[in-house]
């Protein structure tokens, strides 16, 4: 009887070398509806460890001769972010807090009873289960944010965004690069939506995660028994995405394993489940992306050069934001106004020197350190007015950007005028203010400089003209 906590099936790593208590946890974890995996010695849960996951582990302190202690960082590094609840007879404070440091999530002392084993289980599997949650809504944050995040006044940018679109419609594999935080997941989840497999699913791998065969059968899925821990029939990515788009974030990490098997899957769109021999078909489109130069990779020998040429067919590259000044300002009021509405505030703004230093910045994090640094603002800012201190970028860059502006202009000796020595800045800075002193409006101003109004109160400010 399942008299499971946990609606969907969840599965567990007890390591004990005494097979009472492998067996004890085992009832006492199958009844609530786990799939469950003994093992004695620490090295055989590192090999399970390497091919299936696991919702929570449980693992004692004394292994024979082993320390659990010792085997528990190889255990979180094998699979990040997993529940390990520690068992010993011989519990102890120091112990615990030990463990606890080391990464550990609970602590089980010997002897248990049922309902102890029960209550430390559901306590691990409920702290995943809120853990994905909360990335799914941080997923649909992002995607919701990004509505209103293809507009550009950059025309490299809008001719980048057309050329997406088309190779959005195209159904083929599209390989997408830029350095990190430009957007590449969001664009993948985009162009899956703007695609004719819109109805489909969008299932995202991110490969650093994943290694040797863990990764196969996460990729490819695998048969019951096709190796030590395969203790259920499982689906891979690739059969979840069925119908819709794959997409393998920081394709550059597959193991050699998976990119033999991708490049098939790619070629005949056959693949196959670790340790069964039938053939499966795939209906899915490929979307991959890297922030590595991943030429040098094959180049190396790490990376197979034939799956190199079957992605590149259609490359993408994002621009770095820094590239495309003009759209900091309205990006970063966008998320302003986002976090405003999420964090319940009003009418935030930011003062002149704060406008100056988010536009003047050079967001080596691109769009993900602009959007943490404005939520952070928004979140810490104690008034209304958003100071430079606010965004908490790096001091050194603060202070330097912060002088630029405040530098007086350049005493000079030469008129400011069109064909005289000077640079294009001035010049620009004596055209904006004399046309702004002579308009009856700054609309008016505007439209004569052929810029848009919000530029022209950029300039303004950059140029500190009244
Ligand atoms: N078009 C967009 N409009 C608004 N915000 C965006 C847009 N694209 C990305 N962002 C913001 O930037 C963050 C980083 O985006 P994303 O994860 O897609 O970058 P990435 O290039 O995939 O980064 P990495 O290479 O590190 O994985 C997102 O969480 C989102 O907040």
């Amino acid at each position: 009887m399942n008299t499971g906590f946990a609606t969907e099936p969840w599965s567990s790593l007890v390591i004990d070398d005494d097979a009472t208590v492998r067996q004890s946890l085992r009832l006492c974890l199958e009844v609530e509806g786990a799939r469950v995996l003994g093992v004695a010695t620490a090295e055989a849960a590192l090999e399970a460890l390497e091919r299936t996951t696991f919702d929570v582990v449980f693992l004692d302190l004394w292994l024979g001769a082993e320390s659990g202690l010792d085997a528990l960082p190889d255990i979180l590094r094998k699979q990040p972010g997993i529940g390990v609840v520690v068992v010993t007879a011989y519990a102890s404070f120091e112990t615990a807090v030990q463990a606890m440091k080391l990464g550990a999530s609970d602590y089980l002392p010997k002897p248990f009873t049922p309902e102890q084993v029960r209550q430390a289980a559901r306590r691990v599997v409920e702290a995943k289960r809120l853990q994905v949650e909360h990335a799914r809504l941080r997923e649909r944050v992002d995607a919701g944010m990004a509505a209103h995040g293809f507009e550009s006044r950059s025309a490299r940018y809008r001719s980048f965004i057309e050329t997406a679109t088309r190779a959005a419609s195209a159904d083929s594999v599209l390989l997408l690069r830029g350095e990190s935080g430009t957007g590449k997941n969001v664009l993948a989840r985009w162009i899956h939506r703007t695609s004719r497999r819109k109805a489909g699913p969008f299932v995202t791998v991110h490969c650093p995660a994943l290694t040797g065969d863990l990764m196969t059968s996460a990729l490819f899925g695998h048969r019951k028994g096709a190796f030590t821990g395969a203790v259920a029939d499982m689906a891979g990515k690739v059969e979840e995405a069925e119908g819709g788009t794959l997409f393998l974030d920081e394709v550059g990490d597959l193991s050699a394993d998976a990119q033999a098997r991708l490049l098939r899957c790619l070629n005949d769109r056959t693949y196959e489940r670790l340790g069964e021999a039938r053939e499966r078909h795939a209906d899915v489109r490929l979307v991959a992306a890297t922030n590595r130069p991943i030429e040098e990779e094959s180049r190396s020998g790490r990376f197979r050069e034939d799956l190199l040429f079957r992605l590149n067919v259609i490359t993408l590259t994002l621009p770095a934001l820094r590239d495309r000044r003009e759209d900091v300002l309205p990006i970063a009021l966008h998320f302003l106004r986002f976090f405003e509405r999420t964090h319940g505030r009003t009418g935030l703004a930011f003062r002149a020197d704060t406008e100056f230093l988010v536009t003047e910045y050079p967001w080596p994090g691109n769009l993900r350190e602009l959007r943490n640094a404005i939520e952070r603002a928004v979140t810490l800012a104690p008034s209304g007015v958003l100071l430079p201190e606010d965004l908490g970028l790096p001091e050194a860059d603060v202070h330097e950007i912060l002088t630029r502006q405040s530098a007086p202009p350049n005493r000079r000796t030469v008129p400011v005028e069109v064909g005289a020595d000077v640079s294009l800045e001035e010049l620009e800075r004596e055209h904006i203010a004399r046309l702004v002193a002579r308009a009856p409006t700054f609309d008016a101003a505007a439209r004569t400089l052929g810029i848009d109004i919000t530029t022209l109160h950029r300039k303004r400010k950059r140029y500190r003209l009244a």
